[in-house]
C-alpha cells in the first residue's frame, strides 16, 4: 500500500493548518504561512520523487546554499538497493543466513514492510554484545531538532567491523537477511547499542527524518559533500532500512510499536495532526503492531520506498513511524543497524 496523492495532498493540508495556528501569534501571519505552506510543500515533493536526484533541483531553496552536494554522476548505482516485497502478513520464508542453520522471516505488516527473525543471534552472542557496551561506557541518547523529553535511554557506538571480530560473519548475516549488496553493509553507519532501564522509552518517529520537526527542505546527509553550518540545518538523515536485534527478554513492557502500520488513511491523518500521538507512554497499546523483546529475534522494516527503475532510495514511507513502548520491569537492550543510501 502506497501513500497517494491524495493522502498527500490532504496531508499537506492538515500541516498546513497546523503552521498556520503555530505562528498566527507573530506578525506578518498571511507571508509566513504562505512561506510555510510552500515549504512543507517542499518537504513533502522532497519525498516524492528519489530523495538525492531532485533535490538538486530546487534551486530557491536557502538551506541548501549552505551545503554542497555530491552530484551523482551516473544515473544508475554501482549496488542498486533491495527491497524485499510483503506477499502476505503472517508468511514465513525460510532462509539461510548460517552455514548449518535455517532461520525464518516472517511478515508482521505490509506498509511499511516488517519482517521478523528469531534467532537472528544466539543468547552468547547477544551477551557479548552487551558486555562491549559496557566496556564502551554508554551515554545518554541524543536526538536531532528539538525531541527533548521524547527519548530515555542511554547508548553506544560500534562499527560492524569490530563487532565481526567478536561475532562470526556477522556481516555476512546482515547481507543475507537484508539482501543488500555488502557494500551497504560495510558501508553502514556504525551499529547503535541501546540500553533502556525500566521506565525508559522511544516515543514513535521515523528513523529517515526528521519529518515533525519545523519543516527544512534539506537533502539527505548522505549525498552532502561538506556543510558550512551545524549539520542539523544542513541536512537529514535519510535510512532505508532498519534492523534492530533484541539483546534480551524484557520482564514487562518495552515493546517495539508501529502505531500506524497497515492502517486506512483517514487513521494516518488522524495520527499525524496532533503530535501527542507519538507519546507511547500513554499510547502504546493502542498501536496497530506491537512486536514483544525477545533474545536474538531481528525486526526488520524499511523506511523509504525503492525505486524499481533506478534503484535508488524512494519516498518516505509514512507509516513506518515506530518506538519503544515503556519498559515496565527489567531492562531492554538492542542493537541497530541503519542501511543508508549511497550513489
Ligand atoms: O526500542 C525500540 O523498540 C525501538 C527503538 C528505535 O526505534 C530506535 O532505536 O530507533
Ligand atoms: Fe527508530
Amino acid at each position: 500500500m502506497n501513500v497517494t496523492s491524495s493522502e498527500i495532498s490532504l496531508l499537506n493540508i492538515v500541516i498546513g493548518f497546523v503552521y498556520f495556528i503555530g505562528i498566527s501569534s507573530s506578525g506578518n501571519v498571511r507571508n509566513q504561512s504562505v512561506r510555510q505552506r510552500s515549504n512543507i510543500r517542499q518537504l513533502i515533493s522532497l519525498h516524492q520523487p528519489l530523495c538525492p536526484v531532485e533535490v538538486n533541483n530546487h534551486t530557491d531553496d536557502v538551506e541548501c546554499t549552505k551545503c554542497n552536494l555530491l552530484q551523482l554522476s551516473k544515473p544508475r548505482p554501482k549496488y542498486p538497493l533491495t527491497f524485499i516485497k510483503p506477499n502476505k502478513i503472517g508468511h514465513v520464508e525460510e532462509i539461510q543466513l548460517v552455514e548449518g542453520k535455517t532461520h525464518r522471516r516472517k511478515t508482521l505488516a505490509l506498509d511499511p514492510p516488517v519482517y521478523e527473525i528469531p534467532n537472528f543471534l544466539t543468547s552468547e552472542e547477544t551477551d557479548i554484545i552487551k558486555g562491549i557496551a559496557e566496556n564502551k561506557q554508554l551515554s545518554q541518547s541524543t536526538l536531532f531538532g528539538d525531541g527533548q523529553g521524547t527519548r530515555k535511554s542511554e547508548s553506544a557506538w560500534i562499527s560492524i567491523r569490530k563487532l565481526n571480530k567478536s561475532i562470526t560473519r556477522l556481516s555476512e548475516r546482515y547481507e543475507k537477511l537484508t539482501e543488500q549488496s555488502s557494500w551497504y553493509i560495510n558501508h553502514a553507519e556504525k551499529m547503535q547499542i541501546v540500553k533502556y532501564e525500566t521506565g525508559g522509552y522511544y516515543y514513535t518517529h521515523h528513523d529517515s527524518g526528521p519529518y515533525h520537526l519545523p519543516v527544512h527542505n534539506l537533502p539527505c546527509c548522505n549525498q552532502v559533500k561538506y556543510c558550512t553550518t551545524n549539520l542539523e540545518q544542513c541536512c537529514q538523515l535519510c535510512r532505508l532500512m532498519t534492523v534492530m536485534v533484541y539483546l534480551n527478554d524484557v520482564e514487562e513492557g518495552g515493546e517495539t510499536a508501529f502505531p500506524i502500520a497497515d492502517t486506512n488513511t483517514e487513521t494516518l491523518h488522524e495520527y499525524l495532526s496532533d503530535v501527542n500521538n507519538r507519546n507511547l507512554t500513554t499510547n502504546c497499546y493502542k498501536s496497530s503492531l506491537l512486536v514483544s523483546p525477545k533474545t536474538g529475534t531481528a525486526v526488520m522494516w524499511y523506511n523509504h520506498e525503492v525505486d524499481e527503475m533506478t534503484g535508488l532510495m524512494g519516498n518516505l514511507i509514512l507509516r513506518s513511524y515506530h518506538g519503544g513502548c515503556n519498559v515496565l520491569k527489567g531492562v531492554k537492550w538492542i542493537i541497530n543497524l541503519w542501511i543508508w543510501f549511497h550513489a
